[in-house]
């Protein structure tokens, strides 16, 4: 692929915002929507579950981001009501021995990771007390039997294989802003230093931001980048793969720049135009490999739901297969099975599973993958499990059951379930209060909580993701 060599003259050179990042630790930006609010010292005495400091203010919790516990800070108050007060951290007057300086550039900007100030240590014991006093305060469970957090290796960072860019091409000063949306924000912060990315997606990123700026150097239109809307980007060790999403179809020419370039740099390309079908463009579906005892291959697209941390996502599947301790005669229900992540691997040991999801494309995906895996006691089936008739799921049995909802938990399921019959649930949760609640309902049905795993899925941020196994009192 051509690549202007007038970078330096051009005057449409691509606008990237570098952000500067030159704040003390702990200091934080002014904000002039604040001018005329209270400013206060406070000692921050807890760790709320998304992460921001919590002090007492006129016996009210105050809340403030970027603090942590034990520490005494200045800042500035934002909102307040009967209960409740937010402020803006201002400075950190006493710091806590816990804080760390985040390795990432724009970690003030991106709000992505929001926990990056705290160290990875003690991120995984807060997470893990937290689903702890959730539990214990909210579904009476005060005799919980924890079992070693699965953790994220190299201190936490390296980890995330598959990010979405968002794209903007602004015509009115002809900026191309490419990355993360802010927190609370629709700013768009770059990002091609992230530091959880694995090296392998950092590499793929770098290369993309390498290509829209040359992109918008080269194209006599440069406002056809305002049909660039998202980048999905997907890398492991396995292989890579992007899909551009589009607002409208972009002119041939255009199409083979972004052609040559997956090609060269060996990327799987994918379209999706408009509300069009997803499009494969270039290349191979790719695959992602679970290395377990009886390795499983899982086809994906960019935009398939896929656990962004491969190395934990491995250990949990085998905690899940080897907690559940699923045999030969075993029937195995996996309830929002996405691309039979658990599933697949269990088929290896149970009589037969069932998987049941809510999106048509991704069960026909854990079809072809039960096939390229020579797996043949595997059905799959669609569902929404938010609706009553997927009760009748349940009602055919099951003695084993895998649960892993969204953030939305699983409420109508774990109300019913007792009426499969299983002997052990194993229940992934991305959302602790979802998890509490839908804790209370299966305890009710007759289980006992047997043992909980804090699972380090989506280190530096406040994300809590835990995995507890139920058993049939
Ligand atoms: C956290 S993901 C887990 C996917 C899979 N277990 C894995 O490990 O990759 C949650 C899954 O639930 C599916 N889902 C979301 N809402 C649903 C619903 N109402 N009914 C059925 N499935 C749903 C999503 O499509 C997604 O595949």
């Amino acid at each position: 692929m051509a690549k202007s060599n007038h970078r330096s003259n051009n005057k449409r050179r691509s606008g990237y915002r570098k952000p500067s990042n030159n704040l003390a630790m702990g200091q934080r930006r002014s904000d002039s929507s604040l001018e005329h609010t209270p400013i206060i010292e406070l000692d921050i005495d807890s760790l709320s579950y998304d992460g921001k400091g919590i002090g007492r203010l006129n016996g009210r919790a105050c809340f403030v981001e970027g603090s942590l516990s034990g520490e005494k800070v200045k800042a500035q108050i934002s909102a307040a009501n009967n209960k409740r007060v937010e402020a803006k951290l201002i400075k950190v007057l006493e710091p806590s021995p816990e804080r760390v300086k985040p390795k990432c550039s724009v970690y003030e900007q991106c709000g992505g990771c929001d926990l990056q100030h705290l160290s990875h240590n003690q991120q995984i014991q807060h997470k893990q007390s937290i689903v702890e006093q959730l539990l214990c305060r909210n579904a009476c469970v005060d005799d919980l039997r924890w079992l070693d957090p699965i953790i994220t290796s190299d201190a936490g960072y390296d980890y995330r294989r598959k990010i979405r860019l968002a794209c903007y091409y602004d015509p009115s000063n002809n900026q191309l802003n490419i990355g993360f949306r802010a927190a609370k924000s629709k700013k768009i912060v770059a990002v091609s230093e992230c530091q959880v990315m694995t090296p392998q997606l950092k590499s793929l990123v770098q290369a993309l931001y390498q290509l829209m700026g040359d992109l918008h150097e080269q194209l006599d239109q440069p406002k056809l980048l305002r049909e660039f809307a998202h980048i999905e980007c997907v890398a492991d060790q396995d292989g890579q793969s992007v899909c551009f999403r589009l607002l409208k179809p972009l002119p041939t020419g255009v199409m083979t720049l972004l052609e040559n370039w997956a090609q060269s740099q060996g990327v799987s390309l994918w379209l999706r135009i408009a509300d069009k079908p997803l499009e494969r463009y270039q290349g191979n579906l790719s695959t992602t490999n679970l290395d377990l005892k009886n390795g499983v291959k899982i086809a994906y697209t960019p935009e398939d739901f896929l656990q962004v941390n491969a190395q934990v996502n491995e250990a949990m599947v085998a905690s899940v297969l080897q907690q559940l301790d699923i045999s030969i005669d075993d029937r195995v229900l996996d309830l929002f099975s996405g691309l039979g992540n658990f599933s697949l691997p269990a088929a290896y040991l149970a009589k037969d599973v069932l998987a049941v999801e809510g999106i048509d494309e991704m069960v026909e995906k854990s079809l072809e993958n039960a096939r390229l895996n020579g797996i043949d006691n595997f059905s799959a089936s669609v569902q929404d499990l938010f609706n009553e008739e997927a009760l009748s799921w349940l009602d055919q049995g099951a003695d084993k059951i895998i649960l892993d909802p969204p953030r939305a938990g699983a409420e109508l399921i774990a109300q019913n379930i007792g009426r499969t019959n299983a002997t052990k649930i194993a229940y992934v949760s991305c959302n602790p209060q979802a998890l509490v609640r839908d804790t209370k309902w299966i305890l009710e049905q007759g289980y006992q909580l047997e043992s909980a795993t804090l699972l380090d899925m989506f280190p530096q941020t406040s994300h809590i993701e835990t995995l507890v196994i139920f058993s049939k009192c």
